[in-house]
Formats: C-alpha cells, structure tokens, sequence
C-alpha cells in the first residue's frame, strides 16, 4: 500500500462509500490516516445515581425497577424505565426502539451509559447504551476516538479503516531527523499515528498528539521560510506621497482616531512612500476602527494615481463596506466597484472593463477579486483580512505588469506577539490597542434557558427605545441542514413571543447571496429590529444601533468565537449588552463563560481561555477562525509552535531535499501551505 494510493484500494470501501469519505477530504490513503480523531469519548468509572449531573455522561449500574413502558407521540414510540441503584432511581429514555421491552426486565441488572438531561424537573438519561458487566471493563478506561463524520459515516468504519492502513502501509521511516526528534522530545512518527488513532491510555495520547502538532507547525514554518528565500525583496513599485485628501478626510470624519489608529496610520503612510513595498499587518481586537485606516490606505493610493482593493470573506460584508467607503469618499473623487460572485456574467463583464480601463480605483469584493479574469489597470495596494490571505499563486494573478502591489492584512485575532511574528511570516505588525473613547464597555451577563422570557422582554424595551438586536443560534455540527431550520424555528418562537409590531428576520448560511443582502440591508436601515442569525454575521458586520446580543447554546462556542459575535455590539454610542444563554450547567462551561462576563478585551479573554484549557487540551473547543491546523492549536500548542519554528529555521536546503525525498508528501504540504500564506 502507498501512502498517494486512492481509499478503494482498502477493503470495504466502494465507489460509493468513497465517495461519503471525500465529502470530509479524503480521498488518499494518507488522507484517511491524517484524518485524526476531534476528541475521544473515555468510559467513566461508574457513578451513584444520587451523583448524576445534568449535562454530564454518566456511566450507572442499577437493576430495572419497573417494567418497561411504552408510550407514542406522533409517529414517535417513546421507550420509559425506572432503574435503581443503591442510592436512589433514575428514568431511562430511548426513542424508537420497542424491542427494548424484551431485555429491560424488573430485577435484571445492567450498566447504562449516557448523557443526563432534565425533564419535568427530573433528570433522565436519554437514549443510553445498554452493557453487560463484561462489556464494560472491556472499555473501562479505554479512549474511543471521536472522528469528523458525514452523513453514511460512523467513527467504527473509520476506524476500521485506519488499522488496515496501519497494517499495510510501511512507515518505519521518520522524515524528521533523530537530532530534531531528540532535542525535542518527539516520539517516531510510526507510533505517533497508531496513538492518535488508537492510544493505549491518555498519556499516550497526548505525546502522540504533541509529534504530530510538531510536524503540522515544522512543516508551515518551513513552507514560510522557504517563501521568505524566494521572495524578492520588494523595492517599493508604486511609491505615492502622503495626500491632503488624506489629511481633510480625517478633519472631517464625524470623531477623532483615536492615538492607536494615528499610529498605524503613520506607519502605513511611511511604508507606502519608502523604500520597500508594504507587507503588514493590523492586529485591533472587535471594534477598535480597522476599516477607517483601510479607506485612507485606498484613498492615498487613488489620490496617487493608482487603484487599490479591499477584498472581505462574505458577499454582506463586501456590500457594506462598497456603500460605507463611498459614503465616506463622496467629496473625494473616487469611483468604487464592487465584484462578487453573484453578480450577473453582464455585470461582471462590465466591472472588468472598467477595472482594466481605470475607470475606477477602489474595488471592493470578495475572492471574485482575484480570478484570473480581473486585469488591473496599475493595484498598488491590497487589504485583505487575515482568513483570506493570499498564497503565491493568487498573489501572481494580482502583479500588475510584472509589479507587486503593497499589502496590508487587517486581523481582530487577539495573537500574542511573539506568535505572530511566527504565524504571519515577515510580516510587520502594527496593533491598534485602543478603543475609541465614546464607547460604553458592553454590559455582560450569563444565564440558564429559564431567562429567556426576560431576555426577550428586555429585547422588547430596547427595540422600543429604538435600537436593535442579534439573536445567535449554534451551528450544528454534524448536520448543516438543521443550522437553517434551528434559526427558522426560533424566529417563529420569537415573533411570537414579542409584541407583533417588532419586525423578526433571519439570516444563515445556506441562504442565496441576495437574499442575505437584502435582510442585511434591511437591518442596516432598521427596518428589521431583530435579527436571527448563524455565525454567519461573526466578522465585520457593522450595524452601530445594535445594542443587544444574545447568543442562545453559548457553552458550544469557543471563546474566541463569542467575543467576535458580541463585538458586532457595542460599536456606537449607546450602551449595549450581551446575553450569554448556556444550555449546561456544568461548572467547567460556567467558569468558561465566567471569562467572557468578566472582560471586554480579546487578549484577556485568549490568555485566559488558555489557562482554564491547559497545553494538550484536545477535548475543550478550538478557537475558530482563523490559521486553522488539523490538530494544532496555536493558542494552547504555543510552546510547539515555537520549538517547531526553531527546528525549521535550522534546516538547510540540502536537508530540506532529503527532507522531501524520505516523506513523499512533504513537498505537497510545504505548496499547499504556500498556497494559504500571504508573503
Ligand atoms: N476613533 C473613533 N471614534 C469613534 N468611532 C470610531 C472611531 N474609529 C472607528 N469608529 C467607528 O467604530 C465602529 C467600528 O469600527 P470598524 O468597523 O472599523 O471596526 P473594526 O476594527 O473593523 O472591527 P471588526 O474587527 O469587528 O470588524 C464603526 O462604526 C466606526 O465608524
């Protein structure tokens, strides 16, 4: 077996189950292999009944109480017993499952095994796993991984798959040299892969996962220096001088930057008329003004002649932007264009000729910005945002005439520095550490589901009062269909509940790019008052009369994650709250989102959220967003990292070649992490 074979060479999989693995990437043997779990379930000692917590998995011994009963709902059969232990009785549920009645008899024994919730003020244990005595010490202890599945796939099948690989693939050679192995304390590959798949216990585990974080980092901080070699030094292309446009524009901006976005902005204005081309970075936690110093980077460069772009993740916030910049840019001459890929072929045929003619000079859009059909007329400068920086390849496709335009990448991802001198390459870095002064520190609370009623009446006043409000419902994992209807089904159950002039509006993911356009628009203009919504919203979006965020399931959003969302709150004048609904009652969730309750500000918030999760952390939730490894964590794996980079910057050409000669796919990995990294 190869490791570029494809997956039906393996037992069991046909052209149909094939193609259920693509779905999640895999489509090659070493795919599958690199296909590691997202956490492992470890059966639990058994617990009193008189101990069960709601929320938690629990593992119970009791014996069955009462006889089975049986009771229909529609077309569902709902399945009820009462077990007991010696410290008291508890009700079992299943769904669907009537034979159930012929093993669950009074007075028989058996280990039950799942998740606790509350019903009627009671906690019941829904749809557990039935175990014999045996069954269980079998697995007592045991991690069972936890993979990323798709519809037609269990974590069984994949597992299966994974020790047929194991058995048939030779990976007795480790690419990574013993010295590095050695200095760093890094078991051999070989072992590494059969511990994160199948780890004998927990300290396992963690040493496995530690090799193959180390090899993910190793080999992108080798990717970013390899580019370093190859970049040119860029000698600035298109020089410009600073603007008294410029200059007027901010006179007249309806505040004051505050002294941080001066700052930048100074920095910007001397790398934009020195010697080398620009290549930085603007790191400012939620709110704290990016977007002003990107419009005055743009208008620098149109005053100067050229033409610049700003290129945003979504369609909405593409939009926003084109119609925000030429409201600030009317008196200033400016002919923007906005290109996304929803624009009608016409359309876009007639962007493109008025790109490449320079009728305009500030092109505002999505990725459409960098296909191949674009020709500029002279882009100087391109703003990206740090999820969509460019790879060698699109950054050819932005040369105009052989040249490179300057470039500046807005992030609100809280990074320590030290960090992001690694992650973002050669990079410079400017911070905006300062919020503007106007601004109220948004008002926090975390509360269980019973405070919905008063959440929503607290809506009702605020709308009254003329403001706004975001409702948050999770993503749901595994099954993209139902993010959709969550959101539908809630914006029902609100326009209910609130008083009926209050206009109720949802927006997710699978919607059409006009349509979430329109109700974005529609928001924008107050014509919605509440709006329902995915985390689709999460980045950017700016709506300053929005002054309440409640995010419904917060425990299931990393705490990064939480902090974006409530920063679409907050960005004006009026006070403004978020609510933070927690399914669970755990105490770990509580302490978690305790965090975001205590602080506005998104370096906090990362440091903290570290400390609760602790180094090696696979089960806690991964920061969203964005440089997103496999398995690496650049918050909680920070120490890796940095060993990773040391070990790379320490190889040379010559060992790089072996490098790629003993690891076939290194080479693939090493361009197709270029392809994602902006040099
Ligand atoms: N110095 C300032 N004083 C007052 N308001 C400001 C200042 N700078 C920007 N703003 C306003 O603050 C709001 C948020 O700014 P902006 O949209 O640029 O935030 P951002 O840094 O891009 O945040 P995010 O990362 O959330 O997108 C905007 O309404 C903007 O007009």
């Amino acid at each position: 077996m190869n490791i570029n074979d494809r997956i039906t060479v393996l037992k069991g999989i046909g052209d149909k189950t094939s193609l259920n693995f693509m779905k999640l990437g895999i489509n090659s043997v070493g795919e599958m292999l690199e296909h590691y779990p997202r956490g492992y379930d470890v059966y639990e000692d058994v617990t009193d009944i008189k101990d069960v917590m709601e929320g938690k998995t629990v593992t119970i011994e009791a014996t069955v109480l009462k006889s089975v009963e049986i009771t229909k709902v529609r077309n569902l059969q709902i399945i009820n017993c009462t077990v007991k232990d010696a410290t008291g009785s508890i009700q079992l549920k299943w769904f669907n499952m009537p034979f159930l009645r012929n093993t669950l008899k009074i007075g028989y024994r058996f280990i039950f095994r799942g998740k606790v919730v509350r019903k009627n003020n009671q906690y019941v244990i829904e749809q557990p796993q039935i175990l014999s005595k045996e069954e269980y010490l079998k697995k007592l202890n045991i991690l069972q991984p936890i993979y990323p599945l798709t519809g037609g796939l269990t974590n069984n099948m994949i597992q299966k798959m994974v020790k047929q690989i194991l058995g048939g693939l030779d990976l007795s050679e480790d690419y990574l040299p013993e010295k590095i192995r050695k200095q760093y304390d890094l078991m051999e590959y070989r072992y590494a892969v059969e511990d994160i798949h199948f780890p004998k216990n927990k300290d396992c585990m963690i040493e496995a996962r530690k090799r193959i974080v180390f090899d993910e980092f190793f080999q992108f901080t080798l990717a970013l220096g390899k580019l370093k070699k190859e970049k040119n030094i860029n000698e600035n292309q298109f020089l410009m001088k600073e603007s008294e446009d410029c200059t007027r524009l901010i006179e007249n901006l309806p505040y004051s930057l505050t002294n941080a976005q001066t700052k930048v902005w100074k920095e910007i204005i001397k790398d934009l008329s020195g010697d080398r081309s620009m290549n930085r970075l603007i790191q400012g936690d939620v709110g704290s003004g990016k977007t002003i110093i990107a419009a005055l980077a743009l208008l620098m460069a149109t005053k100067n002649g050229y033409q610049g772009s700003l290129m945003v993740p979504t369609e909405v916030l593409a939009k926003q932007h084109y119609e925000s910049i030429q409201e600030l840019f009317e008196e200033n001459d400016v002919k923007a264009q906005l290109l996304v890929g929803s624009m009608t072929a016409k359309e876009k045929k007639i962007a493109y000729e008025r790109i490449k003619n320079h009728e305009v000079n500030v092109i505002i859009g999505t990725h459409a910005l960098i296909q191949e059909k674009v020709e500029y007329d002279n882009l100087a400068l391109v703003i990206t945002d740090e999820q969509h920086r460019f790879g060698v390849k699109q950054r050819e496709a932005l040369k105009t005439k052989g040249k490179s335009p300057h470039v500046l990448v807005m992030s609100a991802t809280p990074i320590p520095r030290t960090l992001a001198i690694i992650l973002y390459g050669d990079l410079d870095i400017s911070v905006i550490d300062e919020l503007p002064a106007n601004r109220l520190p948004i008002k926090n609370c975390v509360v269980d589901t019973g405070y919905r009623p008063t959440a929503y009446h607290f809506i009702e006043k605020q709308v009254i009062e003329g403001r706004q409000a975001y409702v948050i419902c999770p993503m749901v994992e595994e099954s993209e269909t139902m993010e959709a209807e969550n959101v539908i089904e809630y914006t029902e159950k609100l326009r209910e509940a609130l008083v009926p002039f209050i206009k109720v509006e949802y927006l997710h993911g699978k919607m059409k790019a006009k349509e979430k356009n329109d109700i974005m628009e529609r928001f924008a203009a107050n014509e919605i008052h509440v709006l329902v919504s995915t985390t689709v919203i999460e980045v950017g979006v700016n709506v300053p009369n929005s002054t309440v965020m409640l995010i419904e399931n917060a425990e299931r959003f990393g705490l990064a994650q939480l902090h974006q969302l409530r920063g679409r709150v907050g960005r004006g004048k009026y006070q403004s709250y978020c609510i933070l609904i927690s399914g669970s009652s755990s105490k770990e969730t509580k302490e978690r989102l305790e965090i975001l309750n205590k602080s506005n500000d998104g370096f906090f918030i990362a440091s903290e959220d570290l400390k609760l999760r602790g180094p090696g952390d696979m089960f806690g939730i991964r920061q969203s967003g964005v440089m997103e490894f496999k398995m690496g964590d650049i918050y909680t794996d920070a120490t890796i990292l940095k060993n990773a980079n040391d070990a790379a910057k320490e190889i040379t050409e010559e060992e790089l070649e072996e490098l790629c000669k003993k690891n076939p796919y290194l080479k693939e990995k090493l361009e197709s992490f270029a392809g994602n990294v902006l040099i």
